[in-house]
């Protein structure tokens, strides 16, 4: 099950009041003010928004942030244009007006350059962003930008002006000629805020079209500059190939196409056969190998938020591709992990910690992780059709070894014993209810690629891993257990239900 991103609060644990230091959804523009919260939540609405309005201007000075990559483009495009501004047409004010009585955040509006972004983005005369900064060998802007020096910051802006993006702003009439006009026919895939449609482009490239289809206006705004600010730094094999967008006739995002679709799709689809053991390994160690390079080697660390079969992407050659960055953060350096106020994921593959406190870091998506190797030695679904969760029924069959019973019968004795084990081991790791037992990412790689040929034993891993965050410190020190994870479940499906 899906939840929607506004459709549930999370309870809350009263984080502050345990001594965890807490922070505003700063990076996520996905979280507004949610109708539907609970009183307490709402009481605490309006300090929160004054606060937002604050992180959205200091996220504006982060040319690293994807607010600030954009907010620079176009601070570098009026420079540019200034002397055509007169002839400018007026702002799509229809894409960013907000309905929202807020003064401090209309004010903040007025003065944004948002409005500047999208009419950018609809002049026919400029097709190609050269707004986004180098992916690698980007000079170094948090440090000089430390400058007051305004000719040293022209410099930066310079040379990240330089930098010829190959994303491509496509009109309607291209998306409607590469998709036959949205023909249903055409749909690939549906998602929580999304259509999917295939299409081929007049130079006979495939591609795929994300249209946004719900939620309001402002929503789809806030769901499309979120996807957009991450994905357009985002450059691995194993991550989705982002190749431009369109804004006119709604919000449109554009992906090369993957002939095979999801692994969800396939895995729990009429073509499972396709999935070999070979193609799950490697499903497994290049959907690894993307994850630590969002979390440990992009210039920012991005937590996906939503790591989950459908959202792995295959290639003709089974290369998994992460895909659907909707929820993505960056994560500060300096912040150990980021607390939400509101749920948003998918069932059954959610961390006790993000249950409990409403954390996320790299280790809730380690945990995600940990799901998805599990969907992929026993061929389940993480949450199945009488909502049982794949984790509570694999954890005492992975703690006595029971490997026989985990591995998806329609696999026979097709698979590698070895491979099959350091799988095992590594979900079994992934999915420890301490986030502090869970490996890093970049030990999980090493984990399934059996580094060494050692094949670590869980005990020893623990062992190996264990660093200590005050968040961690604090997990381990409630008892957190079957139980109490399937009644926080049944606790948050409920509300989700209700609301
Ligand atoms: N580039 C692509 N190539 C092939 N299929 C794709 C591509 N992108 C998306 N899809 C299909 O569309 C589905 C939905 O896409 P996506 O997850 O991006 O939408 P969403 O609305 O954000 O979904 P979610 O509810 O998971 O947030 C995917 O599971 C996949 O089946």
């Amino acid at each position: 099950m899906k939840l929607s991103p506004l459709c549930c609060a999370l309870p809350m644990y009263n984080v502050k009041d345990s001594g965890i230091a807490t922070e505003e959804d700063s990076l996520d523009i996905n979280h507004t003010t949610n109708t539907q919260q609970p009183n307490a939540l709402r009481m605490n609405s309006a300090s929160a928004h004054d606060l937002r309005c604050l992180e959205v201007e200091k996220e504006k000075q982060d040319p690293r942030s994807p607010r600030g990559a954009l907010e620079a483009c176009l601070t570098q495009s009026s420079i540019s244009s200034s002397s055509s501004s007169i002839d400018d047409p007026p702002l799509n004010r229809e894409a960013i007006e907000d309905t929202d009585a807020d003064a401090q955040c209309k004010n903040h509006r007025a003065s944004s350059n948002w409005g500047k972004f999208f009419k950018l983005w609809k002049r026919k005369s400029i097709k190609r962003l050269s707004s986004f900064p180098p992916l690698s060998g980007a000079p170094s802007i948090s440090k000089r930008n430390k400058s007051a020096d305004p000719h040293i910051n022209g410099l930066i802006l310079h040379d990240i002006y330089d930098f010829q993006s190959s994303l491509h702003n496509f009109s309607i009439t291209d998306i409607e000629m590469a998709t036959d006009h949205f023909n249903p026919e055409n749909i690939i895939g549906r998602g929580g805020y999304a259509e999917v449609y295939q299409g081929i482009l007049p130079e006979g490239k495939l591609i795929a079209v994300k249209r946004l289809t719900k939620g309001t206006p402002d929503e789809q705004t806030a769901e499309f500059l979120s996807e957009l600010g991450i994905i357009a730094h985002v450059d691995h094999p194993n991550t989705a190939k982002f190749i431009g967008c369109c804004i006119e006739g709604g919000m449109h995002l554009v992906f090369r196409l993957s002939p095979l679709g999801s692994l969800g799709s396939l895995l729990h689809g009429r073509s499972k056969d396709k999935l070999t053991w070979s193609r799950r390994y490697k499903v497994a160690l290049g959907t690894a190998d993307g994850l630590m390079y969002l979390h440990e080697s992009c210039q920012r660390r991005i937590i996906h938020r939503d790591i989950k079969a459908d959202n792995i992407l295959l290639t003709e050659d089974f290369q998994p591709q992460i895909c659907d960055f909707g929820l993505a953060i960056w994560l500060p350096k300096q912040l150990m992990h980021h607390n939400v106020s509101k749920f948003e994921g998918t069932f059954g593959y959610f961390a006790p910690e993000y249950f409990m406190h409403g954390i996320v870091d790299e280790k809730t998506d380690v945990f995600a992780f940990g799901v998805l190797l599990l969907e992929l030695i026993t061929g389940h679904r993480a949450l199945d059709e009488s909502q049982q969760s794949l984790v509570l029924w694999a954890k005492p069959l992975l703690d006595k070894k029971a490997i026989r019973e985990l591995v998806d019968p329609s696999l026979g004795d097709e698979y590698n014993r070895e491979e099959l084990s350091r799988l095992t081991s590594t979900a079994s790791l992934c999915i420890e209810q301490s986030s502090l037992l869970r490996p890093k990412m970049s030990q999980v790689v090493e984990l399934l690629i059996g580094k060494d040929g050692v094949v670590m034993s869980p005990r020893e891993a623990k062992r190996k891993i264990l660093q200590r965050t005050y968040s961690e410190e604090l997990l381990d020190s409630v008892e957190y257990n079957s139980t109490k994870y399937l009644r926080d479940l049944d606790r948050i499906r409920e509300i989700a239900l209700a609301s």
